[in-house]
C-alpha cells in the first residue's frame, strides 16, 4: 500500500535531490519526458510514413522519416542516460551520501542506546545499514510510475482515436496489474514465512567462515553438522520460495494471456475497419506499432508499480528511526550544567530500570550514596546488573522508578552532552575503530585534544600501553586493524588502547572502568589497577571524581573505598572491603571462593 506519508517521503526526497543536484535533476526529468514523446512520437511518425507512401505524397512521407529516425535516436540516448543519471548519478549522490549521513546522525544522535540493543528495533537498523540507495531510487521509480502511466494513457487515446474498441484496452490493463499483485503476494508471503530460516542459513554460514568461532568449530569437529543444518535451512527456503515462484508465475501469465488475447481481437477489428477503407493504412502501422510497445509499457508500469508498492519495506524503517529520533528530542533533554566540582557525590535513590520487552528488573530499588572522590566497585555474578548500572550513570537509559542524584541535581536534569562531556569510560565491549591510527584510536577518547602529543602520550602510559606504541611499525602513526590493511593487535592490546582512550580526559567528574583487564594477564592486571588507583585519588583531588570500577577479580578491589555487590538486579550487600568480609555475606563467600581457587592453584 502507498501511504501519504511515503508521498511526503518521496517529496521530500526529490526536493533534496534538487536543492542538492539542480543540474542533474531537471536532466532526469528531461529524460523521462523526451523518452515519453519519443515512444508516441515514433507511432506518430511511422502513421505519417505509411500514409505519405499509400497516397503519394513524398513530403508527408519524408518529414514522418525523419521525425522516426529523431524518436528512434532519442529513445536510444534516453535509455543509455537514464541509467547513468538517474541510477548512477542521482541516487548515487543523494542515497549512499546524503541520506546515509542523515540515517547514520539520526542513529547517532538519539540520547540512548536501547534502539541499539533491542532486537526489534535492532532488526529496523539493521535494514537501515543498506537501503539509503533503495529509499532514493524508490523515490524516482515512484517518477517513473507517473510517467509510465503518462505513457499509457497517451498511447491509449491514440488507440481511442482509431477505434473507440481499442479503449477498452484501457479498462483491460487492470487484468494484468491485478495477477500482478496476486503474483507479487505469493511472492511476499513466502519470503516472510521463509525469513527464519534464510536468517538461521545466514548466521551458520557467517559462523562457519567467522575467524572467532573458527577454532571451536575445528575442535569440536562440528563442521559436518553445521554445514547439515545449513543445507537443511537452505533446503526450506528454496522449496517454499520455488513453489511461491511457480504460483506468481501461473497468476502472471493468465494476466498477460487474456491481455494478449483481447489485444489481438481489438487489432482485428482494425484491419477490418482498414478493409472497410474507414481507417488509413497508416492507423493500421501506428496501431502495430503501438501494440509492440503497449505490452512493455504496461509490463514498466507494472515493475515500478510493484517496486512502488514494495517500497514501505526500506520506507517503514526509515520512519519509524525519524520519529523515534524526533521523540527523543521532543522529550527535552536536561539543560543543566553539571558542577566544576564533585561535592557530595552520585546518589542513588530507589533506582528500577527493566529493559523493554523483559519482566525481570535488571536493576531493583537501588538506593546509595557513591561519595565524591571514592573509589566504587561493583561485584557480583554474571547478569546481576552491573553493566545496566554503569549504563544510567552514562545516560544511555533512564531509569524507569527513583532518581539518580548528581550533588543533589537530578542526572535526567544534566545536559546529556556536557554530562558526558564530564565522563571517561572504558567498556567491557569497547570500540576497535579499524580507520584510525593508534594514535587516533587513543585520542578519541577527548576530542578536544586528539593531536595534542603530550595529552596522548599521558594517557598511553595510564594504560600501561607505551609498550604498544613502541613495538607498531609507525609508531603512534600505525594504522589498526587488518580491515584496511593495518596492523593487528592482540586482545589485550585493544583493550589497553581502549583504557588509554578513557585516560586522555585530565578531569572527569565520573570515570568508568568496566571489566577493564578481562583481556589482560595478571601482572599486567596487577600494574593497571595499581596506577589506576592512583590516577583515582589524583582525580578525586583535582575534580572530587568518582571512579566505578566493575570486575569480577575479587583481589583487585581491596583498595576500593566502597564496594557494592548486586545480586540479580538487588544492592544486597555495601561496604569496604574489610567490613564485607567480617559479615558472613555474599561478598565474603565469593572472597573466600576465589582465593581459596587461587591459592590451590
Ligand atoms: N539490552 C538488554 N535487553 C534486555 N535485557 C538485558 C539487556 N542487557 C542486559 N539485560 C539483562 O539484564 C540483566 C542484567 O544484565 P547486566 O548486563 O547489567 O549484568 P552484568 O552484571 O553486567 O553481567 P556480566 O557480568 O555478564 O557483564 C541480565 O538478566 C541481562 O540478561
Amino acid at each position: 500500500m502507498i501511504r501519504l506519508r511515503y508521498l511526503r517521503f518521496w517529496w521530500d526526497i526529490l526536493r533534496t535531490t534538487h536543492a542538492r543536484a539542480p543540474v542533474l535533476t531537471g536532466v532526469n526529468l528531461v529524460i523521462e519526458i523526451v523518452a515519453l514523446l519519443a515512444g508516441v512520437g515514433m507511432a506518430l511518425a511511422l502513421r505519417a510514413i505509411a500514409n505519405g507512401a499509400t497516397a503519394g505524397d513524398t513530403p508527408e512521407a519524408l518529414g514522418g522519416a525523419v521525425w522516426a529516425a529523431c524518436a528512434a535516436t532519442a529513445a536510444l540516448v534516453t535509455t543509455r542516460l537514464r541509467d547513468l543519471i538517474g541510477n548512477f548519478l542521482v541516487v548515487d549522490k543523494i542515497g549512499p551520501g546524503w541520506l546515509a549521513d542523515r540515517i547514520t546522525y539520526e542513529v547517532a544522535a538519539i540520547e540512548g542506546i536501547e534502539h541499539m540493543e533491542r532486537g526489534d528495533y535492532l532488526d529496523r537498523i539493521g535494514l537501515l545499514r543498506t537501503s539509503s540507495w533503495e529509499l532514493v531510487a524508490g523515490a524516482w521509480t515512484a517518477v517513473r510510475t507517473i510517467f509510465s502511466a503518462l505513457r499509457l494513457a497517451v498511447v491509449l487515446s491514440l488507440l481511442g482515436e482509431v477505434s473507440p474498441w481499442l479503449l477498452m484496452l484501457f479498462a483491460l490493463a487492470a487484468v494484468p496489474i491485478w495477477c500482478d499483485a496476486r503474483a507479487r503476494g505469493q511472492l511476499n508471503r513466502a519470503q516472510i514465512s521463509t525469513a527464519e530460516q534464510f536468517r538461521l542459513q545466514r548466521h551458520l554460514f557467517e559462523l562457519a567462515t567467522d575467524v572467532a568461532a573458527a577454532k571451536e568449530i575445528r575442535v569440536s569437529g562440528a563442521t559436518d553438522q553445521l554445514l547439515e543444518h545449513q543445507e537443511r535451512a537452505w533446503h526450506a527456503v528454496v522449496h517454499e520460495r520455488f513453489q511461491a515462484r511457480m504460483r506468481s508465475f501461473a497468476w502472471r501469465l493468465l494476466g498477460w494471456s487474456v491481455f494478449t488475447m483481447v489485444f489481438t481481437a481489438a487489432l482485428a477489428i482494425v484491419m477490418v475497419q482498414a478493409a472497410e477503407d474507414r481507417s488509413t493504412v497508416g492507423d493500421v502501422v501506428m496501431v502495430i506499432t503501438l501494440a509492440a510497445s503497449l505490452q512493455p509499457t504496461i509490463q514498466a508500469a507494472v515493475g515500478q508499480l510493484t517496486g512502488t508498492m514494495s517500497a514501505g519495506l526500506h520506507i517503514e524503517p526509515y520512519l519509524w528511526l525519524r520519529d523515534y529520533a524526533a521523540a527523543d528530542r521532543a522529550r527535552g533533554h536536561g539543560r543543566l550544567q553539571p558542577p566544576q566540582v564533585l561535592r557530595d557525590g552520585i546518589e542513588f535513590k530507589g533506582v528500577s530500570y527493566t529493559y523493554p520487552g523483559t519482566l525481570r528488573p535488571a536493576l531493583d530499588d537501588v538506593s546509595i550514596l557513591l561519595p565524591a572522590g571514592s573509589v566504587v566497585a561493583i561485584v557480583g555474578e554474571f547478569g546481576s546488573g552491573k553493566s545496566t548500572l554503569i549504563k544510567l550513570l552514562g545516560k544511555f537509559y533512564q531509569p524507569d522508578g527513583g532518581r539518580i542524584l548528581v550533588d543533589g541535581t537530578d542526572l535526567a536534569d544534566l545536559d546529556t552532552e556536557a554530562w558526558r562531556a564530564r565522563t571517561s569510560a572504558a567498556y567491557q565491549d569497547f570500540g576497535r575503530y579499524p580507520h584510525l591510527t593508534f594514535g587516533e584510536a587513543v585520542g578519541l577518547g577527548d576530542l578536544a585534544h586528539l593531536t595534542s602529543p603530550s595529552h596522548v602520550a599521558d594517557a598511553i602510559a595510564a594504560a600501561d600501553a607505551d609498550g604498544i606504541a613502541e613495538s607498531l611499525p609507525a609508531g603512534l602513526d600505525t594504522r589498526l586493524g587488518r580491515a584496511f590493511g593495518g596492523v593487528d593487535l592482540s586482545e589485550g592490546q585493544w583493550q589497553k588502547t581502549a583504557l588509554a582512550r578513557a585516560s586522555m580526559r585530565y578531569a572527569p567528574l565520573l570515570f568508568v572502568l568496566d571489566e577493564p583487564t578481562a583481556s589482560l594477564d595478571a601482572p599486567s592486571e596487577h600494574a593497571i589497577f595499581t596506577r589506576y588507583m592512583e590516577r583515582a585519588r589524583h582525580l578525586a583531588a583535582h575534580s572530587g571524581a568518582i571512579t566505578v570500577i566493575v570486575s569480577h577479580r575479587f583481589s583487585t578491589l581491596a583498595g576500593a573505598d566502597l564496594i557494592l555487590v548486586l545480586d540479580k538486579g538487588a544492592l544486597i550487600e555495601h561496604g569496604s572491603h574489610r567490613q564485607l568480609l567480617k559479615a558472613p555475606g555474599r561478598y565474603a563467600e565469593l572472597y573466600g571462593m576465589q582465593t581459596a581457587a587461587y591459592t590451590s592453584d
